[in-house]
């Protein structure tokens, strides 16, 4: 999905913008691009629930608590089903009843709306366990 910035301009009439990270380009799809506006305020509301960005990645991160690992285990077993549904998988580590997890979208080498979206998805079901 995301290519290097010679393709940027045959993409762009698909709605396709390049981003630079570092010495290269990442080809990405305008309908998941966050604005630098968009990005702060959504990160921003995403921090209140205790999301926080990763110092070298553009990249959230949140470790969860759970009672009990079935608990813990039910809870990523649920985000796994939502992660194949929205093909968008977090990176994420558990101890007993603890979830560690971080949200980037690898395609694009940065956050994205699906990011978002799964960030919101996983504050949801943590609520309801
Ligand atoms: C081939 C497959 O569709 C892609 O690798 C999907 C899978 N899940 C993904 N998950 C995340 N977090 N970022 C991606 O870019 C991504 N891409």
């Amino acid at each position: 999905m995301c290519q290097g910035k010679k393709e940027y301009r045959s993409y762009r009439h698909l709605g396709y913008y390049y981003k630079k990270l570092g010495n290269h380009y990442f080809l990405t799809l305008y309908s998941h691009w966050l604005s630098p506006a968009d990005r702060d305020q959504l990160v921003m509301e995403l921090r209140a629930t205790g999301w926080m960005e990763v110092e070298d990645r553009d990249a959230i991160f949140k470790e969860l608590h759970f009672k009990t690992f079935n608990q813990a285990f039910g809870f990523m077993s649920r985000v796994a089903l939502q992660a194949e549904k929205m093909n968008h998988h977090p990176e994420w580590f558990n101890v007993y009843n603890k979830v560690q997890i971080t949200l980037t979208t690898h395609d694009c080498g940065g956050l994205s709306k699906r990011d978002i979206k799964m960030a919101k998805f996983i504050d949801k079901v943590a609520l309801s366990m």
